[in-house]
C-alpha cells in the first residue's frame, strides 16, 4: 500500500480514542471473490474521510460491515471504540443509531411529511412527540428547508430531498454521517450545494463524515483524507491534496481521469516519441514547491529559453497543487537534462511527454 503519510496514533493513546471508526484487517469473501481483502482504516473525530473505488471494489460490503448488516470473515470493526462485528441484533441496534446514513436515492417515506421523515429516527427511539418536532424544526432550519416541513417528498427537488435525508440522518445525533453515493443522482450544481452543506455541517458541528463515492470530484470538494480501494484492498491513502498532487497507483490515476490536468488534445496529437525541435515537459508541483517562484528561478538558473504552454496552479485544502506544461526549444540533450535536474531539485515531478516538430 502506498502511504502518503504515516499514522501518528498508537493504540491506547489520546488520539486513538478519538477514532470514530477503526477497521482492522477486515476480510470478507463471497466464493472466489475477496470483496474485502484486509482493510485497515480509521475515521478520526471531526474529519471527512473519502473512500473511493470503482464498481465492485468492495465499497458496499465495507458499508454493510460498518453497520453490522454483514459479518466479516475475520478482522475487527470498532465504532467509537466498541467492537461490533460479532454482536447480536439486539446489541447492534443502539450502535447502528450512532451512524446516520444518506443514500443515492434518498430513501424518504413518501406517505410522510418532511418533518415526520426527519423525526422518524427519534420516533423509533421512542422520544416524545414535542421533542421530535422541536428537533425536526431545528434540523430543517440547519439544512435550509424550514418552509417545507409540512410538504411531502414528491413535491421536492432531488437536492431538497437530499437535504431532508441529511436532516433525518442527523436527528439522533450520530457520531458518524455515512454518505453512500449521496450526490450520484444529482446534477452538478445541486451536487455542489449538497457538498457545501455537508462541509458546513462538518465545520459548524464538528460532524465526522465518511463519504463513499466513485467520483474524485466529490472527494476533492470536501474530503480531508482519501482512501482508494480496489479489489477489496486499500491501494493508496493520504491527505486529499497530496493524493491529487502525486497519485501513486494506476487506479488512482484512472479515477482522477479527466480532472487531472492534461495537455490539450490538439497538442497531445502532435507529440512525437523522438526527434522534433522542441521537447514538451509535464511538471507537477504541490505544497512548498508550488509556492516558490519556480519558473523565474528556472530562467535565472538555466540559460536558454523555455515557454509555458499550458497549465496553472489550483488549490485543494488550501494547498497549492499545479501542473505546468513547458516547451523546451532546441534539441540539446544536455540543456534538457539541466532543466530537468533544476526542476527536480525544487521538488517538482517532471515527465518528458514527447517532442514536436514545429514550435507550439
Ligand atoms: N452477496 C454477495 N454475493 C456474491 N458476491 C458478492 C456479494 N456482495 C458483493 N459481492 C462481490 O464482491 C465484490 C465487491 O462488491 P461490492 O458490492 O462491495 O462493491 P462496490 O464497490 O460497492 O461496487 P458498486 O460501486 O458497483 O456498488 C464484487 O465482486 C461483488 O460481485
Amino acid at each position: 500500500m502506498n502511504q502518503h503519510f504515516t499514522a501518528t496514533t498508537e493504540p491506547g493513546d489520546q488520539a486513538a480514542t478519538q477514532d470514530v471508526v477503526r477497521l482492522v484487517d477486515l476480510k470478507r469473501r463471497f466464493g472466489a471473490t475477496a470483496a474485502l481483502d484486509g482493510i485497515s482504516l480509521t475515521v478520526r473525530k471531526g474529519e471527512i474521510l473519502g473512500i473511493i473505488g470503482r464498481s465492485g471494489a468492495g465499497k458496499s460490503t465495507l458499508i454493510r460491515c460498518l453497520n453490522g448488516l454483514e459479518r466479516p470473515d475475520s478482522g475487527e470493526v470498532f465504532i467509537e471504540g466498541r467492537e461490533i462485528s460479532r454482536l447480536g441484533e439486539r446489541d447492534l441496534q443502539p450502535l447502528r443509531r450512532r451512524i446516520g446514513m444518506i443514500f443515492q436515492h434518498f430513501n424518504l417515506l413518501s406517505a410522510k411529511t418532511v418533518e415526520d421523515n426527519v423525526a422518524l429516527p427519534l420516533k423509533i427511539e421512542g422520544r416524545p412527540k414535542a421533542e421530535r418536532l422541536k428537533r425536526a424544526a431545528e434540523l430543517l432550519d440547519l439544512v435550509g428547508l424550514s418552509e417545507k416541513a409540512k410538504a411531502y417528498p414528491a413535491s421536492l427537488s432531488g437536492g431538497q430531498k437530499q437535504r431532508v435525508g441529511i436532516a433525518r440522518a442527523l436527528a439522533a445525533r450520530p457520531a458518524l454521517l455515512l454518505s453512500d453515493e449521496a450526490t450520484s443522482a444529482l446534477d452538478p450544481e445541486t451536487t455542489r450545494s449538497i457538498l457545501a452543506l455537508l462541509k458546513d455541517i462538518n465545520r459548524r458541528l464538528g460532524l465526522t463524515i465518511l463519504l463513499i463515492t466513485h467520483e474524485m470530484e466529490v472527494i476533492r470538494s470536501i474530503a480531508d483524507r482519501v482512501a482508494v480501494i480496489d479489489a477489496g484492498r486499500i491501494v493508496e491513502e493520504g491527505p486529499v491534496w497530496s493524493v491529487f498532487a502525486d497519485p501513486r497507483s494506476e487506479i488512482t490515476r484512472s479515477l482522477l481521469g479527466a480532472i487531472r490536468p492534461q495537455l490539450p488534445p490538439e497538442l497531445a496529437a502532435r507529440l512525437l516519441p523522438a526527434g522534433g525541435t522542441e521537447t514538451i515537459l509535464r511538471v507537477d508541483v504541490a505544497g512548498e514547491a508550488a509556492r516558490a517562484p519556480l519558473l523565474s528561478d528556472l530562467a535565472a538558473a538555466v540559460p536558454g529559453a523555455f515557454r509555458l504552454i499550458h497549465g496553472g496552479i489550483d488549490h485543494i485544502q488550501q494547498q497549492p497543487v499545479g501542473t505546468l506544461f513547458l516547451s523546451i526549444p532546441g534539441n540539446h540533450a544536455s540543456h534538457l537534462a539541466e532543466v530537468i535536474t533544476f526542476l527536480k531539485s525544487r521538488q517538482a515531478r517532471v515527465e518528458v511527454l514527447g517532442h514536436v516538430a514545429d514550435p507550439v
